[in-house]
């Protein structure tokens, strides 16, 4: 594919939701992300022009979600070297911004190396050149150029990557549904956000429900507020709600009786990270969904892309899962609601110097999931050698 076309092709955003996108004004190269703090209230532009303001958008959650986590992380290794930061320094702040996310490190490593690799090509072009070289600090600017370039290549590359996958996880996934769920009219419940606020595309498991809504398939998406940061209240209603399905929000701890009515036909999430045995780290409140769905007798299907699963994680146990500030617990806050005053800028719903238990992932053991759909095809039921051989293919 030509650059022009690839570049055409990651600047038109899924669904015109302007999740990411790098843009080079005359001051200098920038990253532009949607602000997720913002939403619903205002879609805000949160602009990086070097790599510290996208470690803080990685950590406020500005930017979030496995695969635009490693997106962003990609770009940011770009932005260091078109911006002339220490680009290996900016790699590991990146990638350390979140441990959870497996795809945040993948994307950082993957334009590293680019950058890497395309300096070394430089610089052995340029030593070839010998000494008679008329102008070394130029020459030196032309290396860095052609390494900053090779980043930013990667970067793009990874975001078109994951646009198309999101299409072919979405195909295979609804596949998938007409052979659990014959009768279509599907009930489908989903946790967090995964949509095109997560991805180069239409996202993981909204981007299946999404799917399946434009065929007519779906009856009803039933949304998981998402607590503590409420993903799901904020972002996937909001995305619902433009996509003009049929959408309905619960709080976390009304999923149980829904499920007892008989009211949900698959539950549908997406992955952060994916061990080797098929343990999936998701947000905090995934597993508790897997042990109803399991009790319930109904689906539980994981969707991600193939760039989550983790060889060198062998188990659940060993996955690192995110700890969060207590003030997300004992606070409330909205962009909407506004709200001040405590230590989080939110409105305390704790007594003062309460405790909290806030982790922002749980681990799901592989015999809860019934599949797991990448890109590359479906992985049912979830076993070690299945997933090996999936991601063998790739
Ligand atoms: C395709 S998105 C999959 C996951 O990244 C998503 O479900 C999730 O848990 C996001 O958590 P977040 O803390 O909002 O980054």
């Amino acid at each position: 594919m030509a650059d022009h076309e690839a570049r055409a092709q990651v600047d038109a955003p899924a669904d015109g939701i302007p999740t990411i996108r790098w843009e080079e004004p005359p001051e200098g190269p920038v990253l532009v992300l949607l602000d997720q703090t913002r939403l619903p209230a205002e879609e805000a532009e949160y602009v990086c022009t070097d790599p510290p303001s996208l470690v803080e958008a990685i950590r406020t959650l500005v930017v979030r979600g496995a695969p635009v986590l490693g997106i962003a992380g990609a770009y940011g290794v770009a932005l260091a070297a078109a911006r002339g930061f220490d680009v290996d320094e900016a790699a590991e702040a990146l990638a350390a911004a979140r441990p959870t996310a497996v795809n945040l490190a993948r994307g950082v490593r993957r334009a590293q190396g680019a950058y890497h690799r395309a300096l070394a090509g430089a610089a052995s072009v340029a030593a070839s050149t010998g000494p008679d070289a008329e102008d070394s600090a130029g020459t030196a600017d032309q290396v860095a150029l052609a390494a900053a370039v090779a980043a930013l290549a990667a970067a793009r590359a990874l975001h078109r990557e994951d646009a198309q996958a999101s299409d072919r996880m979405a195909a295979h996934g609804l596949a998938l549904l007409g052979e659990l769920l014959p009768g279509g009219g599907h009930r489908l419940l989903t946790h967090c956000n995964t949509g095109a606020l997560v991805s180069g595309g239409r996202g993981t498991a909204f981007a299946l429900a999404r799917a399946a809504h434009d065929r007519g398939q779906l009856r009803r998406l039933w949304v998981d507020e998402t607590r503590p940061l409420l993903q799901g209240a904020r972002l996937t209603a909001w995305e619902a709600a433009r996509a003009g399905m049929a959408y309905t929000l619960l709080t976390d701890n009304a999923a149980g009786s829904l499920f007892s009515a008989g009211e949900v036909d698959a539950v549908l999430v997406g992955a952060d990270r994916i061990a080797a045995d098929g343990s999936v780290a998701n947000k905090v409140g995934t597993y508790p969904l897997a042990v109803l769905a399991r009790y319930h007798h109904v689906p539980f299907l994981v969707v991600a892309p193939v760039t989550t699963i983790d060889p060198d994680t062998p188990d659940g146990a060993s996955i690192e899962v995110e700890q969060r500030a207590a003030h997300e617990v004992t606070e409330v806050t909205s962009p909407s609601a506004g709200g001040a005053g405590g230590p989080g800028g939110g409105m305390s719903v704790a007594p003062l110097g309460t405790q909290a238990y806030n982790p922002a992932f749980d681990v799901t053991p592989p015999e809860l999931v019934t599949a797991i759909v990448t890109e590359e095809g479906v992985v049912s039921p979830v076993t070690a050698e299945a997933l090996s051989e999936l991601c063998g293919r790739s």
